[in-house]
């Protein structure tokens, strides 16, 4: 049977995480390599001829799961017919701007965006905002789509989630696969909170098997957390390849679930679940099946976990107030 292809929007498709990203796309590591895809690509008028360059690129691929690229500077022909949105094109930081210039610019980008996703894109939409400041970006987009439900509107957090894994591995000399369980709470910044209280080695709980709380206070927390700015550091450009494979991941889980036995993170819209205030878009442990997330409920959280969590959220808090007296929201 032939399968009717899914449009994949991607933005800031001529930046560095879309040049790693769309190749995966195309060749079925996104959806299922049994899904057919098409292709929108949306980029600032600067970016089109590079865009348009990475295009031939795809087809000198011939890749048979790639039904169609289209390249536009328009937010609401990339987004018409979206069924899955990746929202990676956002403006950097340069020097002298203050955190809240930040927000205002991307307010301008983001708000835009969220109403052009609203008025056009499919009825099945789900939406992951990569481009920074994440999680308040995508409330920025969710608050413009005000048809569109609200918990389609995700940020990206599985990078930090991969990145936790990929520590406790080399700590323990456990298999990554065999590490299960583990929660990325609150922003995607320095004061995100990676938890392994829950997480499991080889079906061990992963906090008793590591035994050395001064290791996850002092070097673990803060790794993880700093990693951007560590690969921005050795590499002279923020994180490219891992990113888009976090986002493969995350889209990749969110459409055809979680394992048995095992959780992500991503952040989503609280419905108020551990003390998180409702609507904020923060990290959580989920899982997901049949293309629906849903929070791990019951969690015993215990005071090392509370006073980090409620510092992230503090921070998310924050961003949310301040993008509210831009008026974003
Ligand atoms: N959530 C995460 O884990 C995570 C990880 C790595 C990077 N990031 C963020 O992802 C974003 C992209 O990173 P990058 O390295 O690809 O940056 P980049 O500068 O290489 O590319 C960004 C692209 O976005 C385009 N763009 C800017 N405004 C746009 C708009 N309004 N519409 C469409 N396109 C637009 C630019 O022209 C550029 O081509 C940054 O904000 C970065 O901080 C997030
Ligand atoms: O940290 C950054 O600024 C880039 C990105 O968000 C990352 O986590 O690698």
């Amino acid at each position: 049977m032939t399968r009717t292809p899914v449009n994949v929007t991607v933005t800031g498709a001529a930046g560095q995480i879309g040049y790693a990203l769309l190749f995966r796309i195309a060749s079925g590591h996104l959806l299922g390599a049994d899904v057919p895809v098409k292709l929108r690509l949306l980029e600032i008028p600067q970016g089109l001829k590079a865009a348009e360059g990475t295009a031939m690129e795809l087809d000198d691929c011939a890749f048979p799961l790639l039904r169609g690229i289209e390249i536009t500077d328009d937010p609401n022909v990339a987004f018409d017919g979206a069924n899955v949105a990746l929202l990676v094109g956002a403006r950097p930081r340069t020097k002298g701007m203050e955190r809240g210039d930040l927000l205002e610019a991307n307010g301008g980008i983001f708000k835009p965006q969220g109403k052009a996703i609203n008025d056009h894109a499919a009825d099945d939409v789900k939406v992951l905002v990569v481009g920074n400041p994440a999680n308040t970006n995508a409330l920025i987009a969710q608050a413009a789509a005000p048809d569109v439900p609200a918990e389609r509107f995700t940020a990206m957090t599985r990078l930090d989630h991969n990145r936790a894994i990929s520590q406790l591995a080399a700590k323990t000399g456990a298999a990554v696969s065999d590490i299960k369980k583990l929660t990325i709470w609150g922003n995607h910044s320095a004061t995100q909170y990676p938890d392994i209280f829950h997480a499991e080695i080889a079906g061990k709980n992963a906090a008793e098997a590591v035994n050395d709380e001064v290791w996850l206070a002092d070097t673990f927390i803060p790794t993880v957390a700093k990693r951007g700015a560590a690969i921005i550091e050795a590499r002279g450009a923020s994180s490219a390849a891992s990113a888009a494979n976090a986002a493969i991941d995350h889209v990749h889980t969110w459409v055809n679930g979680t394992a048995e036995g095992d959780w992500t993170s991503m952040g989503i819209p609280s419905d108020g679940s551990y003390g998180v205030p409702e609507g904020l878009i923060s990290s959580f442990p989920v899982t997901c099946e049949g293309g629906a997330y849903k929070i791990v409920q019951g969690l015993d959280i215990n005071e090392f976990s509370r006073t980090r969590i409620d510092a992230s959220v503090q921070e998310l808090a924050e961003e949310r107030d301040a993008v509210r007296g831009l008026g974003l929201l």
